[in-house]
Formats: structure tokens, C-alpha cells, sequence
């Protein structure tokens, strides 16, 4: 299914929006990282991304090592950034631990 793909303005407006999160540098996926208290803490909040993804049908790129939690959002159906991902990372900030 072809979905919008963001650029110029709009990707530009969305990302002002997202300020924890990076624009890779292909410009086509954001990257953000976060730190939890333990392995726990990290498994725990994947797993609760692990379910809205799945609901949504969107689904991250990810590295776990101990409480380090590396995500990557991209759309693999717009061939760089859309609304999708958006709405992931914003649902991802809201579980995201105080910096
Ligand atoms: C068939 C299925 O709906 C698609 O493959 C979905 C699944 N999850 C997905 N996840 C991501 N990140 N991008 C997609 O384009 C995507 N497409």
C-alpha cells in the first residue's frame, strides 16, 4: 500500500515537533535512544511499544543492550519518513523515561 511520504516543510514541521528524536542522515528514518534503570525497566517499556506497534501495524527498528534502547522509525511502504511514524514516536515519548 503506498503511503505518503514527508519531506521539505512538512518533515520539517513534524521534526520541530519531535525534538528527541533525530533525522538519520539519509534523511528517510529518526532515530532516538533512551536509557532506562535496568534491563526490567527497558524490556518492559519495549514490550509496551512491542503491542501498539503491532495494533497499528507499524513496527520499529530496534537494538536492546541492557537498558539501552536504540529505536529507529522509517516506512517501509513510503520509502522514508510518513504520518506513521510520527504517531509512533509520539506514543514512544509519552512512555519515555525523564531525561
Ligand atoms: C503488510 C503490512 O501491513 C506492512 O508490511 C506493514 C507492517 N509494518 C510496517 N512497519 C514499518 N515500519 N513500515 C512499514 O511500511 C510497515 N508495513
Amino acid at each position: 500500500m503506498a503511503i505518503e511520504r514527508l519531506s521539505g516543510a512538512k518533515l520539517d514541521e513534524v521534526l520541530a515537533g519531535l525534538p528527541g528524536w533525530s533525522l538519520r542522515e539519509d534523511g528517510l528514518a529518526i532515530t532516538r535512544e533512551l536509557k532506562f534503570a535496568d534491563f526490567n525497566e527497558a524490556f518492559g517499556f519495549m514490550t509496551r511499544v512491542a503491542i501498539q506497534a503491532d495494533k497499528v501495524d507499524h513496527h520499529p527498528e530496534w537494538f536492546n543492550v541492557y537498558n539501552r534502547v536504540v529505536i529507529t522509525l522509517t516506512t517501509h511502504d513510503a520509502d522514508g519518513l510518513s504520518q506513521r511514524d510520527v504517531d509512533l514516536a509520539s506514543f514512544i515519548d509519552g512512555l519515555a523515561p525523564a531525561t
